[in-house]
C-alpha cells in the first residue's frame, strides 16, 4: 500500500503570504517618505521595525524566490520590477496583445526624483522591463545591451500613467524595440528604444 505523504509546507500559499507582506512594506515605505510624526515616535517605530526584521531573518533563502515557468507562462516572484514578493517592485503587471506589452501603472511618492516627478532612473528601470518583455512577446528573449531614453515631460506620481513596448526589428541575436510611459489620452512623457541580445545559452531555451 502507498500513502501520500502530507508536504511540510504549501509552498505556493507562503509566497501568496511573502506577497501579501511585500504589499504591506511598500504601504510601508509610502508612510516612511510622507510621516510627519514627532522624532520619538519615529524612534518608537524604528525599534519595532528592527525587532520586525530580525524575526523575518530567522530563516532566510540564500537568494529571493527564483524564476520559473509556470502553466500560465514566466513567473519572477523576486524581480525588482515585476515580483509581487519583492517590495522595490511597483509591482508591474504587465498583458500582452496584437502591439506588444502594456502595462497600467501608477507610481508611488518612494519614487520621486525631482519635487512632485518621478526619478527618471525608475522611468528608465520601468521601461528597460517592459521592452525586454516586449522581446519575449515577439518570441525571443534577451538581456538589455543599450537603452537610449527620452524625456519629454515630467512624469507624476499618483496618478494612472501607461507603460508600452513593442519590438520593431529582429536580426539574428538581436531585437530591436520602442516603448513609451505616456498619460492615459495618449500624451507622451518617455520615450524608449532599446537593442536587446539573447545569450547564446539562452537560444535555445526561450520560453513560449
Ligand atoms: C533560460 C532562459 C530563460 C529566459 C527567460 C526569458 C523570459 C522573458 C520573460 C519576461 C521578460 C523579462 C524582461 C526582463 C527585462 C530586464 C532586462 C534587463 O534589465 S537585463 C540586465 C541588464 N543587461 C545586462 O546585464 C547585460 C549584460 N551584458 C551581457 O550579458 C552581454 O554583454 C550580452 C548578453 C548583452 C552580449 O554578450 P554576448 O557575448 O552574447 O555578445 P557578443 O557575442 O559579444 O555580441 C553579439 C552581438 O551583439 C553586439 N553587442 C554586444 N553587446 C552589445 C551592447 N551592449 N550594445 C550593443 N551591441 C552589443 C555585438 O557587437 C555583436 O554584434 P555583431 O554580431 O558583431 O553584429
Amino acid at each position: 500500500m502507498t500513502m501520500d505523504l502530507a508536504p511540510e509546507y504549501d509552498e505556493e500559499a507562503r509566497l501568496s503570504a511573502q506577497a501579501v507582506l511585500a504589499q504591506q512594506v511598500r504601504e510601508l515605505m509610502d508612510a516612511v517618505v510622507l510621516t510627519d510624526v514627532s522624532e520619538d515616535e519615529m524612534t518608537a517605530v524604528t525599534a519595532e521595525l528592527v525587532a520586525l526584521t530580525e524575526r523575518l531573518k530567522a530563516a532566510r533563502r540564500d537568494r529571493p524566490p527564483v524564476p520559473e515557468l509556470t502553466r500560465n507562462g514566466f513567473r519572477h516572484l523576486g524581480n525588482a520590477v515585476t515580483g509581487a514578493c519583492n517590495p522595490h517592485a511597483l509591482p508591474l503587471v504587465i498583458e500582452r496583445d496584437a502591439d506588444g506589452s502594456r502595462a497600467d501603472l501608477e507610481f508611488r511618492p518612494t519614487h520621486e526624483g525631482p519635487p512632485d516627478s518621478v526619478h527618471g532612473g525608475v522611468s528608465a528601470m520601468i521601461l528597460d522591463h517592459l521592452l525586454g518583455d516586449a522581446v519575449a512577446a515577439a518570441g525571443r528573449a534577451g538581456m538589455t545591451g543599450t537603452l537610449t531614453i527620452r524625456y519629454r515631460r515630467r512624469v507624476p506620481y499618483g496618478e494612472p500613467v501607461v507603460g508600452r513596448a513593442a519590438a520593431t526589428r529582429a536580426e539574428g541575436r538581436k531585437t530591436w524595440v520602442d516603448g513609451t510611459i505616456s498619460l492615459p489620452d495618449g500624451t507622451v512623457l518617455v520615450e524608449a528604444t532599446g537593442l536587446f541580445i539573447t545569450p547564446t545559452p539562452w537560444v535555445n531555451a526561450i520560453p513560449e
